[in-house]
């Protein structure tokens, strides 16, 4: 059957979905991931008709970093049968200032976007080594880029420069904002789910290895927590979030540190990592007895709050807050941190609910909605991969 093969490389998981095609519909057929790449690697994957087809753990050494993690699951991919791939459809996590729209790629494309690498260090890297390898084995597969940047396009521009002479807006430093192809599912989500919600003031916490908010207006992106870089905004597994500008001058100036090194610790020995000493994973911090540990999530459940707070100034009020994503969908205790946090707007909590699992985890009589929506970024990637590959011109 003809099939896309979609790819989606995070900071701490890849994870990648077969679908088959029929004209212009979408079947899922594979669903899996390496997550917990670092800490606890495990490669996992489950059929259309939910059926386990692997689930294999790794020692952390095994599968150390996102190439590793690529060459496993490329790997156990080439062992599937009776696909024939019409198209790869690939999250890349930075689209810079050209591109507002996913693109198909060629190696004018594919140059434009190894140019950002130095933007996204974390992910730019990983999104772009699949594609090179599918280039160089099957040249004749299109291959399509889906920008977690594209969504937050069209916002004011005074939301995204940043106080500099406008000389840096025009070259490209602009606050772009990432996760957009998960905001941009999880928007779709809430319209079916809560359709007179979806087009008010809605918050979406995706809170993941990689983690922001998004202020949503009518289902479009007026604010995020996210900027020029995916460093910006909330304590991310390894990454510090919002930091102030004199900490990065004062580690080059006082601590000697070269850029190189300020860029490693930021992107890899930050966040909950850096502040708790233990791990870079979630769930390993709140298994954990250590105080250390606990201080962390302390942290960032502090700074998921205050964000709630600049985003709900930004749309003047909220109708609903959203969380996603692997701490927003698999936490209750997380998510009941952050959800009394946000009494102050009109939030009521419903605990039962909450550890019960539900979709629903406010009382009816709550002001503000709280929802849990799992996102699912490769099946916005599948789409756009889709269409893009049927367009007339394609
Ligand atoms: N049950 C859980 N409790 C707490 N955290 C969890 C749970 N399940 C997954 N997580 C956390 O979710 C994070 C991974 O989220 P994910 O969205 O897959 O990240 P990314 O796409 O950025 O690699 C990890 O920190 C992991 O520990
Ligand atoms: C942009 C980003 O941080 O992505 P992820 O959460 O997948 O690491
Ligand atoms: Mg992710």
């Amino acid at each position: 059957m003809d099939a896309i093969l979609v790819v989606n490389a995070g900071s701490s998981s890849l994870k990648f979905q077969v679908f088959s095609v029929a004209g212009a519909s979408l079947t899922r057929q594979v669903r899996g991931q390496i997550g917990g790449i670092g800490s606890r690697p495990r490669l996992y994957a489950k059929g259309a008709d939910g059926a386990i087809l692997i689930d294999q753990s790794y020692a952390a050494e095994a599968v150390r970093d996102l190439p590793a993690a690529i060459a496993s699951a490329r790997e156990w991919l080439l062992t599937l049968e009776g696909f024939d791939l019409c198209a790869i459809g690939h999250r890349v996590v930075h689209g810079g200032p050209d591109y507002a729209q996913p693109v198909l790629i060629d190696a004018t494309v594919l140059d434009r976007l190894a140019s950002y690498q130095d933007l996204a260090p974390l992910h730019q890297p990983n999104n772009l080594a699949p594609i090179r390898l599918a280039m160089e084995i099957n040249p004749d597969v299109p291959q399509v880029a889906c920008f977690d940047t594209a969504f937050h396009r069209g916002r004011p521009k005074h939301a995204d420069c940043y106080a500099l002479p406008r000389s840096f807006y025009d070259q490209g430093v602009r606050r772009y904002g990432f996760h957009g192809l998960s905001y941009e599912y999880v928007a779709e989500r809430l319209s079916e789910i809560a359709p007179e919600i979806a087009r008010g003031k809605v918050i979406v916490a995706h809170l993941g290895s990689g983690a922001s908010m998004c202020a949503l207006r009518d289902g479009r992106s007026v604010e995020s927590t996210m900027g020029f870089t995916a460093l910006d905004g909330l304590p991310m597994g390894t990454r510090p979030g919002q930091l102030d500008p004199g900490v990065v001058l004062y580690l080059i100036s006082q601590e000697g540190m070269s850029a190189d090194a300020v860029s490693d610790l930021l992107y890899h020995d930050a966040g909950l990592k850096g502040l708790s000493g233990i791990s870079n994973d979630m769930r390993e911090l709140l298994e954990s007895d250590d105080e250390r540990a606990s201080f962390a999530v302390a942290h960032f459940v502090h700074r998921c709050s205050l964000s709630a707070g600049a985003l709900a100034a930004a749309l003047g009020g909220v109708d609903a807050f959203v969380f996603t994503a692997g701490v927003g969908e698999n936490s209750a205790p997380i998510r009941a941190r952050i959800a009394e946090r946000l009494a102050w707007l009109g939030a009521e909590f419903d605990p039962a609910a909450n550890e019960a699992g539900a979709a629903l985890i406010s009382s009816a009589a709550s002001r503000v909605a709280l929802h849990v929506i799992p996102t699912d970024e490769e099946l916005m990637i599948a789409r756009h991969t889709l269409a893009l590959i049927s367009a007339p011109n394609a």
